[in-house]
């Protein structure tokens, strides 16, 4: 491993993907920096969710190079976990599994990958649990009986049950009041700096891009069309980012001038 591959959490280099005649992502290059939060903005149907998906497997490339490295440094997990330990995901509206409890959603991965007794294993998923905020009352709940703002934390402790080198996260405060995403976006940040993982967040909260990533990367085009610490976005120059930035409604979100 050379000390420039070792930067990278993801490389994706020259990325081609379509649907029919449809290309989605057009030569798309993108580095995420192990240890960062990224964050990634487009438009609607842009194709942020194909990255993401495509980045984990789900959606075939038509060509190009993606380079996942996650977590690779051995630890406690034998082969199969250990890849499967690389990377944790949020889908946007959490995907719970509506017929198992809080727990039981969270031992989920542990119990497709590892044998442990189910005595460890409800230790590793109540733990995981509280580390994301949600106490014993909340343990046994079903879906049903959760909030918004507790299925995300549940999604989230569901993600990093394996202990993940990268956690995607696709739209995490989406359908949040602005106190539960302002909390959410909170708990991610510390999450991400007691246990060092790498986040490429999919987000249109111009809050949790101002607050949490450390860079922001603009997919337009099919392509990332800019990217840096959001100071920098916001000096672009590319039509589709200065209308994204500094359009009526991100105006709305800055005070007033006197
Ligand atoms: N499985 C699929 N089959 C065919 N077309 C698809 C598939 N998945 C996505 N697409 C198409 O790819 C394009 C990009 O979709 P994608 O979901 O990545 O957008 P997005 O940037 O995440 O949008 P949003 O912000 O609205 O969630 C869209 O035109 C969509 O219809």
């Amino acid at each position: 491993m050379t000390a420039a591959s070792d930067q990278f959490a993801i490389r994706v280099t020259d990325l081609v993907v379509g649907f029919e005649q449809q290309t989605v992502l057009d030569h798309l290059s993108l580095d995420v920096r192990r240890g960062e939060i990224l964050g990634l903005v487009g438009a609607s149907g842009g194709g942020k969710s194909v990255l993401m998906r495509t980045i984990i497997g789900l959606i075939p490339k038509r060509s190009g190079q993606i380079e996942v490295r996650g977590r690779d440094d051995g630890g406690l997990l034998g082969g199969h976990a250990r890849r499967a330990a690389a990377w944790g995901i949020l889908f946007q509206q959490g995907a719970l599994f509506s017929s198992l409890t809080a727990r039981q959603n969270v031992q989920f991965p542990l119990r497709e990958n590892l044998t442990l007794s189910d005595a460890l294993m409800d230790e590793i998923a109540t733990a995981k649990l509280e580390l994301v905020g949600l106490g014993p009352d909340d343990w046994d709940k079903f879906p049903s009986q959760l909030s918004g703002g507790m299925t995300k934390r549940v999604a989230l402790a569901r993600a990093l049950a394996l202990d993940p080198g990268i956690v995607f996260l696709d739209e995490p405060t989406s359908g949040l009041d602005p106190i539960a995403a302002g909390d959410f976006d909170t708990l991610i940040k510390t999450l991400q700096q007691t246990l060092g993982f790498t986040v490429f967040m999919v987000t249109h909260d111009l809050a949790s891009l101002n607050t949490v990533c450390d860079r922001v990367a603009a997919l337009a085009d099919g392509k990332i069309v800019a990217i840096g610490p959001m100071a920098e976005l916001l000096r672009s120059e590319h039509p589709w980012v200065r209308a994204y930035f500094h359009g009526k409604r991100s105006q709305m979100l800055r005070p007033a001038k006197d």
